[in-house]
C-alpha cells in the first residue's frame, strides 16, 4: 500500500527542526524553505511581480530570504515587514534581515506594484527599489542611502529597472488605461543606456512622466539631465522619481524582463493587459507570498497584520502561503477572522492537520510539501510514533511520503543566486530516535489508503458472505432516518438488512416502496430475533429519539451480543453520553465500535461544548477514541478518523453539499455496510468516510450540488465509485 501522507503538528515539526538544526550549519532549514518558494514561483509565477509579506519571526525569515533569492535572479520583487517583537527577531530571520538586498524593501501599507502610480500610496509606498526610511519596520536597514556598497546595488537595480522601463517606453498607468496598441517597443535597449551617460533618475524623469508615448516615439538620452544617482538616493519621496512611479516593467513584461529586453508590444493589442495588469487567462501574473506567521501564530493578529491579510486577499493575483496561511493555526484548522485566502501553500517538513480541517481547506488553497530533506528525521519520528502506539490496527504504512516531495529547487536546476544554497550539500544525520506524543502524528485519508474498498467480489459467495445488519431506527416521524441509513447499506453492499424501527406494531412504514429488499419490522422483534437472524453489525441512532424506548432498545444492543460490530451516531450518542450504564456495556463489547459524532455530539461525550471540541478536532476524537475504547469519527470539514489506540487521520474527500440533513445518517449505513462486509476497521472506518466524502464531491463534478445535493444521491454515486475501483 503506498504510504499514507503524514501530518505533524507544531510541537512534533518544532522537534524535528531542533534535531536537524543540531546537525546542519546555521540558517540551513531556512535557506531550503526559501529555495523550495523561489522553485515554486519560478514554476508557477515565471513572470510579473512579486510581493513579500513578511513576519516578525522565521516564517518571515523564509520569506526575506526568499526574497533575496528572487531579486538575484533577477526577478522584480517588493518586501513589507512587520516590526520585530519586543524580543527581536529569531536569529536565523535576523541573518536574512541583515542581508536582505538595499531597496526591496517598503515602508507604508502594501501595494500591488500594478505600475499607476495614481494608485501607489503617498510617499512612493509602491517605489520599487526605493530606498525608504523608518515606517513599516524599516528603520533597522536605513543606511543604505549612506552606504556606497548598497547605493551601487541600488543604482544598478534601478538601472535596470528604468532601462525596462525605457523600452516599455509609456507611463503604466496613463497609458495602459486607454492605448492598447499605441505602445511598441522602442529604439532604445538597455544596451544603449550606461551609467556613464545616464542615470537612473534621469531616465525616471522620462519615462515616469506621464505623457503618454505615441507608437514610434524614441526615448532618447539627450532628454535626460545630468542628474546623479545621489540625487536620487537622497530624495526617495520625490515624485518624479522612478521609484515613486512603481515599476512599469514589472507588470508589462512578457517574459522577466532584464537589461537589453524589448517589451512585446502585442500584448496590448490582444487585450492581455487590464488596469495595469498583465493577465494570464483571466489570472494576472505575478505573486503576493504570505510569509507572515507560519507555526508560530500563537495570539490573535494585531490591527497592522490583519490589515495587511485584507489587502492581500482582496489583490487580484496569486497568492503563495508559506508553511501555513497567516491566521490558520497549523495545528488546528482554526482560523482567525483575518486570515490569509492563500491559492497555493506550500508548506515544510511536512504536511500540517491544521491545512485539512476545518478552515484549513478552504484557505489553504493547493499544498504542496517539501520536507527540507529531513526525510530522515520525519521518519524516525513516525516510527517512533508507532512504536508509542499509533500504528495499531491502522494498516498504514507509518513513514510519511515527504521523501517523495523531492526538494523542487534542486529539480528544477533554478539559478537563484551564489547565497541561495547555503548549507544545501550538508546531509543532516539521521536521529537515533524521537519519541512524540501521540497526538502530533496523524496521516491523511486518500483512495489510494482505502484499498479494500474497491476489492473485486470472489464468484463463490452469496448473500451470506456480506454481512447482516441491522438498523435500530426512525422513531415516529423520523422514519426517513432510518430508511436513509439502511437504504445506504443496501447500496453499499451489506447482504442483508434488516430495518428495526424505533417503533411498535401496527408499523406505519410496514414496507420501503421505493428499496423493498429492506426488511422493515419494529425494534423489538428484531432484538428478539437477532441470534436467529444472524445479526452481526448494529447501526443504531438515527432518528431514534431519547425517551425511554428507545434507551431501552438501545441498552439491549449494547448489551447482547457482543461480538457483533455496532455503529453508534445521533441520538445513541446523546443517550450513551448521559448513561454510565450503557457506557459501561458498551466498552465491554469485543466487536467493533464506531462513534460519528458531529461536533454537539462530540461535546456530549465528552461533557464538554462544541466551542471546545472544534477549538481542537484532532484532541477531541482522541479523547472521545480513549474514553469509550472506540473508533471514531468527528464528522464536519476535513472529519476526523481516530482508533482506539489513538492513531488519528484526516479525510481529504467531501465537500460543503455535504452540509444538508440526512447525510450523517447515509454515513452510518455505509460504514455498518462495510463492517458488516468483513472489511478491517481501520479500512472500513476511514474507507466510508473517504467514499461519503467522494461520492459527494462527484456529485458537485457532475453539476449535482453543493447546492441543493440530497442524502440519498450521497449513496448512490458512493454504489458507482465503489464499482469503477
Ligand atoms: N525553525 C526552523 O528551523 C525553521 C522554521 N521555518 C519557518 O519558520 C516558521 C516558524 O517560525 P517561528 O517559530 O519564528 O514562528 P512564526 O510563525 O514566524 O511566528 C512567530 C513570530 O510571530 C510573533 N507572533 C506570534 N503570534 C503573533 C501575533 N498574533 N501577532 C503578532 N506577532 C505574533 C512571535 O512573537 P512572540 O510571540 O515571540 O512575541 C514571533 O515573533 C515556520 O512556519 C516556517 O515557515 C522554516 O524556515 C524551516 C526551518
Ligand atoms: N462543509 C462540509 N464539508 C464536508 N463534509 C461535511 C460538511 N458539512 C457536513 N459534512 C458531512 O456531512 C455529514 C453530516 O452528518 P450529520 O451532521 O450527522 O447530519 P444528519 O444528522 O442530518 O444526517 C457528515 O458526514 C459530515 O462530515
Ligand atoms: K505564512
Amino acid at each position: 500500500m503506498p504510504a499514507s501522507p503524514l501530518l505533524l503538528t507544531s510541537t512534533a515539526l518544532r522537534r524535528i527542526e531542533t534535531d536537524a538544526a543540531a546537525t546542519l550549519p546555521p540558517g540551513t532549514l531556512m535557506d531550503r524553505a526559501a529555495r523550495s518558494a523561489a522553485a515554486r514561483i519560478a514554476t508557477s509565477w515565471p513572470s510579473g511581480a512579486v510581493v513579500v509579506l513578511c513576519g516578525p519571526g522565521n516564517n518571515g525569515g523564509d520569506g526575506l530570504v526568499l526574497a533575496r533569492m528572487l531579486h538575484e535572479a533577477g526577478r522584480h520583487v517588493k518586501v513589507w515587514a512587520l516590526p520585530a517583537s519586543d524580543a527581536g527577531r529569531p536569529e536565523d530571520a535576523q541573518r536574512a534581515w541583515d542581508a536582505l538586498p538595499a531597496g526591496l524593501l517598503q515602508s507604508g501599507e502594501p501595494v500591488w506594484p500594478v505600475g499607476n502610480a495614481g494608485t501607489e500610496g503617498a510617499g512612493g509606498a509602491g517605489g520599487f527599489g526605493q530606498v525608504e526610511s523608518a515606517a513599516g519596520g524599516f528603520g533597522e536597514n536605513d543606511s543604505a542611502a549612506g552606504d556606497p556598497g548598497l547605493r551601487s546595488e541600488a543604482l544598478s537595480a534601478a538601472l535596470r529597472d528604468a532601462a525596462s522601463a525605457a523600452e516599455i517606453d509609456t507611463d503604466a498607468g496613463a497609458a495602459l488605461d486607454a492605448t492598447a496598441g499605441d505602445v511598441t517597443p522602442t529604439e532604445v535597449t538597455a544596451d544603449d543606456v550606461t551609467a556613464d551617460d545616464v542615470t537612473a533618475a534621469d531616465l525616471a524623469g522620462d519615462v515616469a512622466s506621464r505623457e503618454p508615448v505615441e507608437r514610434g516615439d524614441t526615448v532618447s538620452t539627450d532628454l535626460l539631465a545630468d542628474r546623479s544617482d545621489a540625487d536620487l538616493l537622497a530624495d526617495p519621496s520625490d515624485s518624479n522619481s522612478l521609484f515613486a512611479e512603481g515599476d512599469p516593467a514589472d507588470d508589462l513584461s512578457n517574459e522577466p524582463l532584464s537589461t537589453g529586453t524589448l517589451f512585446d508590444a502585442p500584448l496590448l493589442d490582444q487585450g492581455r493587459i487590464t488596469d495595469g495588469l498583465l493577465l494570464d487567462g483571466d489570472v494576472p501574473r505575478g505573486v503576493i507570498v504570505d510569509a507572515l506567521f507560519g507555526i508560530g501564530l500563537t495570539r490573535p493578529l494585531d490591527a497592522q497584520a490583519q490589515a495587511w491579510i485584507t489587502w492581500a486577499n482582496a489583490q487580484p493575483v496569486a497568492r503563495l502561503a508559506i508553511d501555513v496561511p497567516s491566521g490558520l493555526n497549523g495545528d488546528t484548522g482554526a482560523a482567525q477572522d483575518a486570515c490569509v485566502q492563500a491559492t497555493h501553500t506550500l508548506t515544510f517538513i511536512a504536511d500540517k492537520p491544521g491545512l485539512h480541517t476545518r478552515a484549513g481547506s478552504d484557505v489553504a488553497g493547493t499544498i504542496e510539501v517539501d520536507d527540507l530533506q529531513l526525510a530522515a528525521f520525519v521518519d524516525a519520528s513516525a516510527e517512533a510514533g508507532l512504536g508509542a502506539g499509533l500504528g495499531a490496527g491502522l494498516g498504514v504504512d507509518a513513514k510519511a511520503d515527504a521523501k517523495a516531495n523531492a526538494d523542487v529547487g534542486l529539480e528544477i536546476g533554478l539559478n537563484i543566486g551564489a547565497n541561495a544554497g547555503a548549507g544545501d550539500d550538508v546531509t543532516a544525520a539521521a536521529p537515533s530516535s524521537t519519541d512524540l506524543p501521540t497526538n502530533d502524528i496523524g496521516h491523511l485519508i486518500r483512495k489510494a489508503d482505502v484499498p479494500s474498498l474497491f476489492q473485486s467480489r470472489k464468484n463463490d459467495t452469496h448473500k451470506g458472505s456480506y454481512g447482516t445488519l441491522a438498523v435500530l431506527a426512525g422513531a415516529p416521524g423520523m422514519t426517513g432516518a432510518a430508511l436513509l441509513a439502511s437504504r445506504a447499506a443496501l447500496l453499499t453492499g451489506a447482504g442483508k438488512i434488516f430495518v428495526a424501527l424505533a417503533d411498535t406494531p401496527p408499523l406505519s412504514l410496514p414496507c420501503d416502496p421505493m428499496h423493498p429488499e429492506l426488511m422493515v419490522r419494529d425494534a423489538a422483534g428484531v432484538l428478539d430475533a437477532a441470534d436467529a437472524l444472524g445479526v452481526d453489525t448494529w447501526v443504531a441512532g438515527c432518528g431514534l429519539g431519547t425517551d425511554d424506548a428507545a434507551k431501552g432498545w438501545l441498552t439491549r444492543v449494547l448489551q447482547e451480543r457482543p461480538d457483533a460490530n455496532v455503529v453508534l451516531d445521533a441520538d445513541a450518542l446523546t443517550l450513551l453520553g448521559g448513561d454510565q450504564v450503557m457506557q459501561a456495556a458498551f466498552r465491554q463489547r469485543k466487536g467493533i465500535k464506531v462513534l460519528t459524532p458531529h461536533p454537539l455530539e462530540a461535546s456530549r461525550l465528552l461533557g464538554s461544548d462544541t466551542h471546545a471540541v472544534q477549538a481542537d478536532r484532532i484532541a477531541a476524537a482522541c479523547a472521545i477514541a480513549a474514553r469509550y475504547g472506540a473508533w471514531v469519527v468527528l464528522k464536519g470539514s476535513g472529519t476526523i478518523v481516530c482508533s482506539p489506540s489513538g492513531a488519528w487521520r484526516i479525510n481529504t474527500s467531501g465537500n460543503p453539499g455535504l452540509a444538508t440533513a440526512g447525510t450523517g445518517d447515509v454515513l452510518s449505513g455505509m460504514l455498518g455496510a462495510l463492517l458488516a462486509q468483513g472489511l478491517l476497521p481501520e479500512e472500513a472506518v476511514a474507507g466510508g468516510v473517504w467514499l461519503h466524502g467522494a461520492a459527494a464531491d462527484r456529485l458537485v463534478e457532475q453539476g449535482i450540488g453543493p447546492i441543493g445535493l440530497s442524502a440519498s444521491e450521497v449513496a448512490q454515486a458512493a454504489r458507482w465509485i465503489r464499482n469503477q475501483g
